[in-house]
């Protein structure tokens, strides 16, 4: 594992904000760490980084306790919270050069990061013009520079329009297949991270609610049967006095749990028997959205 806690527990005077967590991400992932507002997800980045001082629990990064060997540790992660530090009157390249000088990485560097992260037709603009998005990327590259094998992100797609965010996104796509690197990202939103995470973790509350591979997260919703059909009020009816139950009904759809493709095609035949016209039927997984809102409402 790259990083792994140990009941981990923090407070703000009284109030517990972070509560026993056990988080595990796997060398090489993209490790989405979703919660909502308040969740208690940059406090936790915030002991990650050693920014606030543990109080209960341990932290493992590399394999390493972080109270043990932190410079060591700390020398391979890039990390990006809340704003990216730039300076807003330098260019994206200044902005570059300046922290190479600072970390003693060797200036070629900061032409690879400036391709790598599509600022180069930028490079000499004013980061104070630049867009959010490419303010983010600049943020990105700065956390880049020394090479890091661990990335943390704190909300970087916060704010930014559709196209930043597809941007970011297939950043980080790069950094993990072609770079190898592990990507560790916050966010309160799930449809930002789950086109790109491998893994999740669910914090709400201060608890984790849910940690596995996002294929662990879709096997947690029951796949559901959804018919679009002409009176679904009707159609509903129908099927639970055949001994069907119902999990949803809308104007246009309704749904019943999924049982097989025989029982799918029972349904269809009853219905259309009986008069219905069946626009569409068939198969449908739970989305993660609707599931991230089960999970996080439910604590
Ligand atoms: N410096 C502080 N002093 C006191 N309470 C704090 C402090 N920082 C955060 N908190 C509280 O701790 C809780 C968790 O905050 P945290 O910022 O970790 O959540 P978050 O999941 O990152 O939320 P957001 O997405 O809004 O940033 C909140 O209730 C917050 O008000």
């Amino acid at each position: 594992m790259v990083i792994s806690t140990e009941g981990l527990s923090f407070n703000f005077g009284n109030q517990q904000v972070v509560k026993s967590l056990a988080l595990q991400v796997p060398e090489g992932s993209i490790y989405g760490f979703l919660g909502p507002n308040g969740a208690g997800k940059t406090t936790t980045i915030k002991l990650l980084l050693n920014l606030l001082k543990i109080q209960i629990g341990s932290i493992r990064i590399f394999e390493q306790d972080i109270q043990h060997h932190r410079t060591q540790i700390l020398s391979q992660i890039g990390s990006l919270i809340e704003q990216p530090a730039i300076y807003q009157h330098l260019t994206g390249k200044e902005n570059l050069l300046n922290r190479a000088l600072l970390l003693q990485v060797p200036v070629k560097r900061v032409d690879e990061m400036l391709a790598l992260v599509q600022l180069t037709n930028a490079a000499h603009k004013k980061a104070g013009q630049y867009s959010l998005g490419m303010k983010q990327r600049l943020g990105i590259a700065l956390a880049l520079l020394a090479d890091p094998k661990l990335l943390i992100l704190d909300e970087p797609t916060n704010g930014l329009d559709p196209n930043g965010i597809i941007e970011v996104r297939e950043l980080l796509i790069k950094l993990v297949s072609q770079y190898k690197k592990t990507v560790f990202i916050s966010s309160h939103l799930l449809a930002e991270v789950e086109r790109m995470a491998t893994h999740v973790g669910i914090i709400n509350h201060g608890e984790l609610l849910f940690q596995g591979s996002i294929g662990e997260l879709q096997a947690l919703s029951q796949p559901l049967v959804c018919i679009e059909t002409d009176n679904t009020v009707d159609a509903a009816n129908l099927l639970t006095r055949n001994g069907y139950s119902v999990s949803d009904v809308t104007d246009n759809y309704l749904y019943v749990p999924y049982i097989s493709k025989q029982k799918t095609a029972d349904i269809n035949a009853l219905l259309h028997g009986s008069g219905h016209a069946i626009f569409s039927i068939g198969k449908q997984q739970k989305d993660l959205e609707r599931l991230f809102l089960d999970i996080t409402q439910k604590a």
